[in-house]
């Protein structure tokens, strides 16, 4: 993996976002009249290029809400998001298409055909910079079988080179999403819970991969996670998430803030309501 030699300047502001508030188009309110229900309200943030940030809350809290946002896959209602000085949604349609080539959105559940074989699958983390004919050709000869190894190896799932997607585990499917990141040039590296499926000594081990990937690369880490301790112990920066709102913005997690962060977790979400992804986040999937 090549690392791009390290630079003196300070870093620069990624990410910016004011007073951003998020509502899903699924998420009506139920009652007419009834204020709208935000997944996210009021969002004020400035994200360092090269920060490793970890955004913790109960279920429900908007962590996928607020990365699916700075991925630029779902259009806030209101307030400022600033991306590298530019406005993704005051841009056209192919600019903000450019932008997002330039980011790497890892889903909770990555999208990963059924019938694909692995190699192809982690290649696919490529296809942001390749064309048409490249991503075509990929489909029926794996462009960079040597490179998928070494992604999948990153892993620890360098044996599942040639299997086929639907005959991995939840938590080998989890990991090999995240080995096309391995592939993948973006500076912007939103993952969200890649944890989730792994068994506490593979969670350390990814986890620690992903960190380091990402600072070899300079590129920003941005990772939700429910694993508090973890989050707690490797990351520099760790945001709270409660209903929708920041709790807090620290280097350093109290255990009083994580009290507050959890009290009566599981009836402060607001109702889930079943909805397709929005075309914007279909768009930004395609790109991975
Ligand atoms: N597509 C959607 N349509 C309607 N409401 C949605 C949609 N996606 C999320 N929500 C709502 O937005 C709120 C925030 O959801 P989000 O998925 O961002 O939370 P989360 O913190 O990631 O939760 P979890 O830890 O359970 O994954 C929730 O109340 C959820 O029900």
């Amino acid at each position: 993996m090549s690392v791009t030699p390290a630079s003196n300047a300070a870093p620069a502001t990624q990410l910016s976002l004011h007073k951003l508030c998020v509502h899903h188009a699924g998420a009506a309110s139920s009652k007419p009249g009834a204020d709208l229900q935000l997944a996210l309200k009021n969002i004020s943030l400035q994200i360092k290029s090269g920060e490793q940030i970890a955004i913790i809350g109960p279920s429900g809290a908007g962590k996928t809400s607020l990365l699916h946002t700075l991925a630029c896959a779902h259009q806030p209602l209101s307030g400022e998001l600033i991306w590298n000085g530019r406005h993704p949604w005051q841009s056209t349609d192919t600019e903000r298409h450019a932008m997002r080539r330039q980011l790497f959105l890892a889903p909770q559940s990555p999208p990963l055909p059924a019938r694909q074989r692995v190699i192809t699958s982690v290649l696919a983390g490529r296809l942001p910079q390749w064309s048409l004919w490249q991503s075509l050709r990929n489909l029926f000869l794996p462009s960079d079988p040597v490179a998928a190894y070494d992604a999948l190896a990153h892993f620890h799932l360098q044996d599942k080179l040639y299997a086929r997607v639907d005959q991995l585990s939840g938590g080998e499917r989890q990991r090999c999403g995240l080995a096309r990141l391995c592939l993948s040039d973006a500076r912007l590296l939103l993952v969200d819970e890649p944890l989730s499926a792994l068994d506490p000594t593979l969670a350390l081990q990814t986890l620690n991969n992903l960190q380091q990937l990402a600072r070899q690369r300079q590129a920003t880490l941005i990772c939700s996670l429910h694993q508090v301790e973890l989050a707690r112990a490797h990351f520099p920066r760790v945001i709270g998430l409660r209903q929708g709102e920041i709790l807090f913005d620290t280097d350093h997690v109290t255990d009083t803030m994580l009290t507050d962060l959890y009290r009566n977790a599981g009836s402060t979400c607001m109702p889930a309501t079943a909805a397709a992804p929005d075309a914007a986040l279909a768009d930004t999937m395609r790109c991975f």
